[in-house]
């Protein structure tokens, strides 16, 4: 068998990943990968280890068992030239304070071969930020911005970022998705994010993840989540604990004329299930992604 050239491997290969801290299981058993041209949205309540599932496929800290490998390389023993290839904006703001944007580009230019200053040129102006001020003066919603800035003008082939636009106003948040799809058209790069801004994540992600408790609970292509996740209304009577009984099950509720499900694993073939089980006029509706999540996750109007 010959050796797949570097360029073709997956970016992200993530098997049987386990993580600990402090003693506690913080990642259970994951698998994933991630294709050249994939945009990744990674969805999951506080707490469910979004932050520690992206830090550790790229290599900060150890998992207690399994691995990620980006094009092939263990994450922890990255080569040097397979760590240019990857943007990190993480969670909280890592950025020199003392420094202004102006000084931390002239350092970035000399550390990063493939850095694209035309971008810094644009992007600046346009997201309203100074070269000059010193970090420690901007908002967060400014360091949030300077630092994707710092994540896109790098020219990565993986971009991963924790929850960026958690501090962004509405027009900011705007132009940073419009840059990330500018980015995403780009041959072959890849881009993870995670955020709470379900709306936003529908508009441009091709792959859902969603983890519940450090497991990996979803991973699956957005137009699939769609057809498999979906509303159905119904006319008739049935009783609850026949409708307990449907595989996929997330919801139901009933009223005078009949009711309402919510059911994974849906297909069209499954009518035939529902129409057995005495229920009849049978609306099937998509749902969006903000509404599949709450169902999954039991939320608001979930189980
Ligand atoms: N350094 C640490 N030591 C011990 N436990 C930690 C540490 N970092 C995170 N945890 C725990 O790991 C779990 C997952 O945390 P993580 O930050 O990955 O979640 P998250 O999904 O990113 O949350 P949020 O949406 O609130 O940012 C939490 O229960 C958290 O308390």
């Amino acid at each position: 068998m010959t050796a797949q050239q570097p360029s073709l491997m997956c970016p992200v290969e993530v098997s049987n990943l386990q993580r600990q801290l402090d003693g506690q299981t913080v990642l259970n058993n994951i698998s994933l990968n991630v294709r050249g041209g994939d945009v990744v949205g990674l969805l999951g309540k506080n707490g469910s280890g979004k932050t520690t599932l992206l830090e550790t496929m790229l290599g900060f800290g150890f998992p207690a068992f399994g691995e990620s490998l980006l094009w092939g390389e263990r994450a922890t023993e990255l080569s040097g030239a397979t760590k240019q290839r990857v943007g990190y904006v993480p969670q909280r703001d890592e950025l020199p304070g003392e420094l202004t944007p102006q000084q931390l580009f002239n350092l970035y230019r000399q550390l990063r071969p493939r850095w694209n200053q035309a971008l810094v040129e644009r992007l600046m102006p346009e997201w309203e930020l100074s070269q000059t001020k010193r970090i420690r003066r901007m908002s967060e919603g400014q360091k949030q911005k300077l630092a994707i800035v710092l994540a896109v003008a790098h020219n990565p082939d993986l971009l991963v970022l924790d929850e960026p636009v958690a501090s962004l106003d509405p027009i900011a948040r705007r132009q940073f998705f419009q840059q990330l799809m500018d980015y995403a058209c780009r041959d072959n790069c890849a881009i993870i994010f995670s955020s709470h801004i379900v709306s936003d994540m529908e508009r441009i992600v091709n792959r859902v993840w969603c983890l519940e408790n450090g497991q990996l609970t979803c991973d699956s292509e957005l137009d699939q989540l769609y057809e498999s996740v979906v509303r159905i209304d119904y006319s008739g009577q049935i009783p609850q604990s026949q409708l307990a009984e449907l595989t996929g099950l997330l919801h139901s509720e009933t009223n005078r004329a009949g009711g309402q499900l919510v059911l994974a694993e849906w297909t069209p073939q499954r009518a035939k299930e529902l129409e057995v089980l005495g229920l009849v006029d049978i609306r099937v509706s998509a749902l969006g992604l903000e509404d599949i999540f709450l169902y999954w996750h039991g939320g608001a109007h979930g189980r």
